[in-house]
């Protein structure tokens, strides 16, 4: 299993930024293959970093993919405001980060909503990124696990036998954008659960399915985090914005 570094940079960038971003970036990464790695700007960007990335691609190696930080999930129709994955595909998209507790916490995404854009994803070729994990509340009331199984239940509900195609991030609520990240042994907690829990919804179909951790990453302490036998990659949010700090967390992975 090839482990991903993932940036998901929010409402951060515009295109401007984003082209001044990849300038810098991709020498850096430049026949780094051994790692997977993936951004998902915000969606106005998205045409700009994919015409870019395509340039790069005929020039040199990179294994840099665009993803997007949701979707919906019919095809087209009346609804303000929505991104439909064939405008994502158009665009050579080629992950889609869904449940993110900013969606679910901000705007409301519950269980269903999720599932249905995960299987909408698979259907057309987008690989999904699962986001689960507990608020704060949850953790000290002791329902971490319980929140997470019924996150991964009902998120990958109709699609048990397509988990090949399908990575989970486990992003504590209480650890995003506080600077304060899980401990390399509390992530290896919950990440143990989720790969034995998709290995009984996949019936062991599922060797592909990455692990991320989300959650104050940072190029100081990936390493001990990715030390962890189940951290199969990181969603990176702010460290991900400055593409010396990024390239420097994908080091840390490397080096494992
Ligand atoms: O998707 C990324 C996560 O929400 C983590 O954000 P953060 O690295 O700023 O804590």
């Amino acid at each position: 299993m090839r482990y991903l570094v993932a940036a998901n940079w929010k409402m951060n960038k515009t295109v401007g930024e984003t082209l001044e971003y990849l300038d810098r970036f991709l020498p850096s990464v430049k026949d780094l293959l051994s790692v997977d790695i993936m951004i998902a700007p915000p969606f106005t960007a998205l045409s700009s970093a994919s015409i870019r990335l395509d340039a790069a691609k005929k020039e040199g190696e990179y294994n840099v993919k665009l993803g997007a930080q949701n979707m919906y999930y019919v095809e087209k129709g009346a609804f303000t405001g929505e991104i439909s994955p064939v405008m994502l595909n158009e665009l050579d998209v080629e992950y889609v980060i869904l449940g993110h507790s900013e969606r679910r916490h901000i705007f409301g995404e519950k269980d269903d909503l999720i599932n249905k854009k995960v299987i909408t994803a698979v259907e057309t070729g987008i690989r999904p990124i699962l986001c689960v994990g507990e608020t704060l509340e949850e953790r000290e009331q002791g329902k971490t696990l319980s929140v997470v199984e019924r996150q991964i239940r009902n998120g990958l509900a109709g699609v048990e036998k397509d988990m090949a195609f399908i990575d989970i991030a486990y992003e504590p609520v209480w650890a995003i954008g506080t600077g304060v990240n899980a401990t390399p042994e509390q992530a290896q907690e919950v990440h143990r659960f989720i790969r034995s829990l998709i290995n009984e919804i996949s019936k062991g179909n599922d060797s592909n399915t990455r692990i991320l951790y989300g959650g104050s990453v940072n190029e100081k302490n990936a390493r001990d985090l990715i030390k962890e036998p189940n951290v199969d990659g990181f969603l990176v949010g702010t460290a991900s914005l400055d593409p010396e700090r990024f390239y420097k967390i994908i080091t840390e992975v490397l080096e494992v």
